[in-house]
């Protein structure tokens, strides 16, 4: 902790949380009766539909809807708040990966049904009050308590068939979480306290996802870091990452995890020198042990490259869709959400400069 006087104000969110490999299904029941529901509409995209299935089977779904997509476009939530209207829905359960629970939240803004999220990917949203809608390119979020889920209920026998590759994008989203709650416009030290938790959770989780993808206990540590992420990232707020990843998924249409994967170690590198203190607690969460005369940034940045290569994350924007000739509007478009707390000072050469070694998958920090 900085050696100044110990001062906050911090608000936590009010949710129920569960963990319990192999226990959605009972406790998805259990909170349907407790909360005296009789016409669930069921959230789950095509690709989480088994699942969905499985654990949702005995419940009353009066609705089950199946259109999700990435970034949640205004007309795809205006349909589903159409669509629960119309159904008399009286609960909200989404089964599935951000995605899912985003476009639960998009029917929640509107209606202020409650949700009940069983997330199956890392990233978070699930224990969050932000809410994000994508029209014309733009990507516009806000936060909203009414779309904050009332239960989220993890259960790691759900994510046993999430794909290897996308296990570790969507760590790293969690990881971007973390670490951009360190110097986020809303850090403070007990969001700072969750954001390290959740850093060595996923560090030490993602390396067993990776060695052994059906193993439950890589997959557990994972669940509980994307949870904690989340925690601090909803308390602490956007930093510089998520405005660029932001910018980049809604004017692009690039992977989310993957861009955060990705984007991550830049904003480190960037960050990092301006805030050696943190820098030096991020880098011992990640496992490094830095000495009194390391360079706590280097030391940070190299620990976040270890475990890159250790579970074979993601390297370059131009390997998930971006096309060079978007960069300088994507460095425009970033200008104009920087937040002015930014430890380090931002102009529009230096998010450039980022981007272009984020695009070409260079040694973060480097400038060719
Ligand atoms: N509001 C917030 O606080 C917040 C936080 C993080 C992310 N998000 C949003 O979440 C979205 C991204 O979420 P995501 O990265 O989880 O991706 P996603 O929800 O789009 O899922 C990616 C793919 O994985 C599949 N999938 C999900 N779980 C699976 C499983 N267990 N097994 C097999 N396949 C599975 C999905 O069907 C989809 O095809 C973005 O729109 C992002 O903005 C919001
Ligand atoms: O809900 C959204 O779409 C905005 C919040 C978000 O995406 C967080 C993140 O970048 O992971």
């Amino acid at each position: 902790m900085a050696d100044h006087k110990l001062a906050f104000t911090h608000e936590t969110l009010g949710q129920r949380v569960i963990l319990d490999a192999g226990g959605a299904r009972r406790h998805l029941a259990e909170e349907v009766e407790r909360l005296g529901a009789s016409r669930v509409m069921l959230i789950a995209g095509d690709g989480e539909a088994r699942i969905a299935d499985e654990v949702s089977a005995g419940l009353p779904v009066s609705l089950r809807w199946r259109e999700v997509v990435q970034h949640v476009p205004v007309e795809v939530a205006e349909r589903a708040r159409s669509a629960a209207a119309e159904a008399g829905a009286d609960l909200l359960v989404s089964v599935g990966g951000g995605s899912t629970t985003g476009l639960a939240k998009a029917v929640a803004m509107t209606t202020h049904l409650p949700i009940v999220a069983v997330p199956t990917t890392y990233a978070g949203s699930e224990a969050t009050r932000m809410w994000g809608l994508t029209e014309n390119r733009e990507k516009t979020t806000g936060l909203d308590p009414a779309v904050l889920p009332v239960t989220v209920i993890y259960d790691s026998v759900l994510t046993l068939s999430l794909p290897v590759a996308l296990s570790v994008a969507s760590g790293f989203n969690g990881l971007a979480h973390c670490v951009d709650s360190m110097w986020a416009p809303g850090t403070d030290p007990i969001n700072q306290a969750l954001a390290l938790e959740g850093i060595r959770a996923l560090t030490t989780g993602l390396p067993k996802v990776v060695a052994e993808p059906e193993g439950i206990d890589g997959r557990d540590r994972c669940l509980y870091g994307a949870y904690l992420s989340a925690v601090s990232f909803a308390s602490a707020g956007s930093g510089l990452h998520h405005k660029i990843c932001h910018v980049l998924g809604g004017a692009y249409d690039l992977p989310h995890a993957q861009t955060h994967a990705i984007v991550l170690p830049h904003v480190l590198a960037y960050n990092a020198p301006a805030v050696p203190d943190a820098a030096r607690r991020i880098a011992r969460a990640f496992g490094a042990r830095p000495g009194q005369k390391d360079d706590p940034a280097e030391a940070a940045v190299t620990a976040l490259e270890r475990l890159r290569g250790e579970v074979d994350a993601p390297r370059a924007l131009k390997d998930v869709g971006m096309a060079e000739f978007d960069i300088p509007g994507a460095a425009a478009r970033v200008m104009k959400v920087v937040p002015p707390s930014n430890p380090a000072p931002v102009s529009r050469e230096s998010v450039e400069i980022l981007l272009r070694a984020a695009w070409a998958g260079r040694t973060p920090g480097s400038r060719s």
